[in-house]
């Protein structure tokens, strides 16, 4: 049996015996153990507490031991939306909306999704494989170690199989968790511009009795959204997809008040995802619910739109996650630390709700926090340890600085 003892731990981050989704107030509580030690083995937590604690601990001999002295340890980012399976970037829409393209505009000249789905379409699966384990592999890097992950670029049956085949293989290969989720409703393909009621019919009766069929999603989610999918047409797309077992994780409230939240949260939705939108009504909707609003912040920056309201929606009661949404479209990056830092830096979180809601609450809002999300006895060896740093708020503080110096998953140095 491998056993890694990591001591001399600055701060062991976000340590729990018992964990609960975190909402509003309770975000703000991050338990942590000063120069501490952990104990790994093989892919397990076996146990952690002070290093005076060790010294009178009859521990099993390790076969390695990480001195962490200075360094920080937490649970590995939990990121728990994106769509990591695509064929190709689309800087050239970012250099059409510097010159000052809007979205529209660029969605009319066969940009936005569509062009996503037509590359999606061309390439094989093997080379779209290829193409998001090396993303995948740069992200696990970066901390992360669990990630849901989306279909939607596909938008015809053979494309969309093909993204979910690619995600189930993921799954098969890498040490991290992946949670797959369909979203054959991301938007209208062109031949089904005019005839809305075709399409949803392709995604009921053709995308997910394959789907059920092969097992290939956890989850169904709906671009709800002004120009995209209706809250009726989320509703019908989404109960079709429970009959399957695929519970809802929805895009709501982006770019409108499209009544997404107030129809997630109706279907009893894991999350609700996005929300830069909100109004009073649906904060109030989302704070009375037990569904996850999870914010994508990196969206929003790259897309210049306001950031949601975190703040707000803390104050409420909310339970909130932190995601990447990692895309060619919106947010061409899935680096978890700059989505804590812009957390802080932008949306006011503290630094230990930011972590939080990147690490617990993520791991909630992809129904793994049995398994991940905390250092917990019994837990997934999935961590991080930083280098010297001076304190945990230098975490956010100092964005731009790559700070991880090791990441360690199912118990295992990468
Ligand atoms: N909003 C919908 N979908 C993606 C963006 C898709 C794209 O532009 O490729 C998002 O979550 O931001
Ligand atoms: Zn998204």
């Amino acid at each position: 049996m491998a056993a890694i003892l990591i001591t001399n731990i600055k701060q062991l981050v976000n340590v729990r015996e018992q964990w609960q989704v975190l909402r509003g107030k309770e975000l703000a509580q991050l338990p942590c153990i000063s120069n501490a030690y952990l104990l790994i083995e093989d892919d397990t937590i076996v146990s952690y507490g002070t290093m005076e604690q060790l010294a009178s601990a009859n521990e099993a001999v390790p076969t390695e031991i990480i001195d962490a002295t200075g360094k920080l340890v937490l649970p590995t980012w939990c990121d728990s939306h994106t769509h990591l399976v695509f064929a190709a970037s689309r800087e050239n829409e970012f250099i059409d909306k510097l010159k000052g393209l809007s979205y529209a505009e660029i969605a009319a000249r066969g940009g936005g999704i569509l062009n996503s789905a037509r590359k999606l379409n061309e390439v094989t699966e093997d080379e779209l494989f290829n193409l998001a384990w090396k993303r995948l592999d740069e992200l696990m890097r970066l901390g992360t170690g669990a990630i849901e992950i989306k279909s939607g670029y596909g938008l015809t049956v053979p494309g969309e199989l093909k993204m979910l085949r690619v995600i189930k293989k993921l799954r098969g290969s890498a040490k991290v968790t992946i949670k797959a989720t369909f979203l054959g409703a991301h938007t209208y393909p062109v031949e089904y511009k005019d005839d809305h009621a075709a399409y949803i019919d392709l995604i009921i009766n053709e995308m997910l009795p394959v789907i059920g069929r092969e097992q290939l999603a956890d989850y169904i989610d709906v671009f709800c959204e002004t120009g995209f999918f209706s809250p009726a047409e989320t509703e019908m797309i989404c109960k079709a997809g429970m009959q399957y077992g695929l519970k809802p994780k929805i895009h709501a409230n982006q770019l409108n008040l499209s009544g997404g939240v107030q129809t997630g949260v109706a279907l009893g939705a894991v999350s609700v995802d996005h929300l830069e939108t909100m109004d009073e009504g649906a904060i109030k909707t989302l704070a009375g619910s037990s569904t996850i609003g999870t914010l994508l912040p990196t969206a929003a920056f790259f897309l210049r739109m306001p950031f949601q309201p975190a703040r707000a929606l803390i104050d409420a009661g909310c339970a909130i996650a932190l995601a990447s949404d990692f895309n060619p479209g919106s947010s061409p990056s899935g680096n978890m630390n700059l989505v804590v830092n812009m957390s802080c830096i932008q949306m006011k979180m503290l630094p230990e709700e930011a972590i939080n809601a990147a690490t617990l609450n993520g791991a909630w809002a992809m129904e793994c926090a049995d398994q991940l999300g905390s250092i917990s006895v019994g837990k997934k060896a999935n961590l991080i340890i930083t280098k010297p740093v001076p304190s945990l708020a230098y975490l956010p503080y100092a964005f731009g600085s790559n700070l991880i110096e090791q990441v360690i998953i199912g118990g295992e140095r990468l």
